[in-house]
């Protein structure tokens, strides 16, 4: 089923993930759409997180409240990685304050057998695709819409903590205690994820980013024997997929927090776009990854919106200038903070534009 979309007017992000030139150095932010935005907060304040992420007219509303207030370049689907636990049989709660919440997390390998696979997405996540469908239709060709999901170790590390975690001692610990356990769980998250990026694809998303949030966690040997080859699997198979239905080539990003010990290994992975944290000097990236045909996306700290707008702009020109302006898409090195006020959200993203 092909969906038939306005055109694309502003096409900066994809020939940035592509490494084609760009007039511009395109620019989004990771949450754009989120607690620090008034017009979220008062949408919120009706409705439960994931009733808003099956609804696909309030999903595709708060979606466009950026786009609206802002000049970004990009939208992001509203959901959550945690929404693939869910289509796994697993509960979620969203906390007002606190966060996610897994009340009854895998506490040993046994208990993966009561995950419901395997996993019809189009049955378990449709929402999620009709969502994608009607913002599409809804931007009009404004920007580009980005489809996301989590990667399997970060899934699995809120899948066995039962929510957020200072450690992931407990998932770290299947790592360590049951290896082959740790691989079949990441190897059937895998394949979720997988069908689920192809469908969003299908469903009208035209760049796809991979959230491998807690690779911080990890160091360089468990990240390369765990989390690194479900990383290249998803990859390799949804362009694969993609291709198989005649959906055309999409640009492919991985973010992979924290992860500055494996920066060459991931940028070796098969992405367009690997996205890094504000822990990594653009030089040191550039220098990871010279020669590559690689995408930038990143850096700025998001601390560094709580500074005076003339010092975000003195910063945005350092990090547009280190990073260069091709192959770079501007963005912080990681999601916008609840308390930020939305005006130097907007001094960030006016000054990548004024470079
Ligand atoms: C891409 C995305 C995510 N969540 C949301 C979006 C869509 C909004 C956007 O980016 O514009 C909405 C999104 N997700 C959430 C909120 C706030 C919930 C609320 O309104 O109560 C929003 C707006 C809730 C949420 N969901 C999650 C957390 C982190 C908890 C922790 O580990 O301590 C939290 C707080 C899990 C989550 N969710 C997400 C990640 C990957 C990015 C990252 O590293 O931040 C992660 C780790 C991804």
């Amino acid at each position: 089923m092909a969906h038939d979309f306005p055109a694309l007017k502003n096409d900066l992000l994809l020939r940035a993930a592509r490494g084609e030139p760009v007039e511009r150095v395109p620019v989004w932010i990771m949450r754009q759409a989120g607690r620090y935005l008034p017009e979220f907060r008062e949408l919120r304040s009706k409705h439960d997180f994931f009733t808003i992420c099956q609804t696909p007219e309030l999903a595709a509303e708060i979606t466009l409240q950026p786009i609206r207030r802002f000049d970004l370049d990009a939208a992001i689907i509203f959901s959550d990685i945690l929404v693939i636990p869910q289509a796994l049989g697993m509960t979620v709660e969203m906390r007002p304050g606190v966060g996610p919440v897994l009340p009854q997390p895998l506490e040993s390998p046994s208990d993966m057998k009561k995950l419901l696979t395997p996993v019809n997405v189009n049955e378990q996540l449709g929402y999620v695709f009709k969502a994608l469908t009607l913002t599409r239709q809804k931007l009009a060709g404004k920007v580009p819409l980005i489809g996301f999901s989590g990667a399997p170790w970060t899934l699995m590390g809120y899948m066995i903590e039962g929510g957020g975690s200072k450690t992931m001692s407990k998932a770290k610990a299947w790592l360590y205690q049951h290896p082959q356990s740790s691989r079949d769980l990441l190897k059937l998250i895998t394949d979720v994820v997988v069908d689920y990026l192809i469908e969003q694809v299908a469903a009208g998303a035209q760049l796809l980013q991979v959230f491998e949030s807690n690779a911080e966690y990890l160091g360089p040997d468990l990240f390369k024997e765990f989390a690194l080859p479900c990383i290249r699997d998803i990859c390799s198979r949804v362009k694969a997929g993609v291709k198989a239905r005649n959906l055309g080539d999409i640009p492919m990003t991985i973010f992979a927090k924290g992860a500055h010990y494996a920066l060459k290994e991931i940028s070796e992975s098969g992405y367009d776009v690997m996205g890094i944290d504000w822990t990594v000097d653009p030089l040191v990236a550039r220098e990871a990854v010279s020669g590559k045909k690689i995408t930038l996306q990143g850096n700025f700290d998001p601390c560094g919106l709580y500074a005076p707008p003339e010092e975000i702009q003195r910063q945005v020109k350092t990090m547009v200038e280190k990073f260069g302006k091709s192959q770079y898409i501007a963005n912080l090195g990681h999601g916008i903070y609840p308390d930020m006020k939305p005006e130097h959200a907007e001094v960030f993203i006016n000054a990548v534009h004024s470079h």
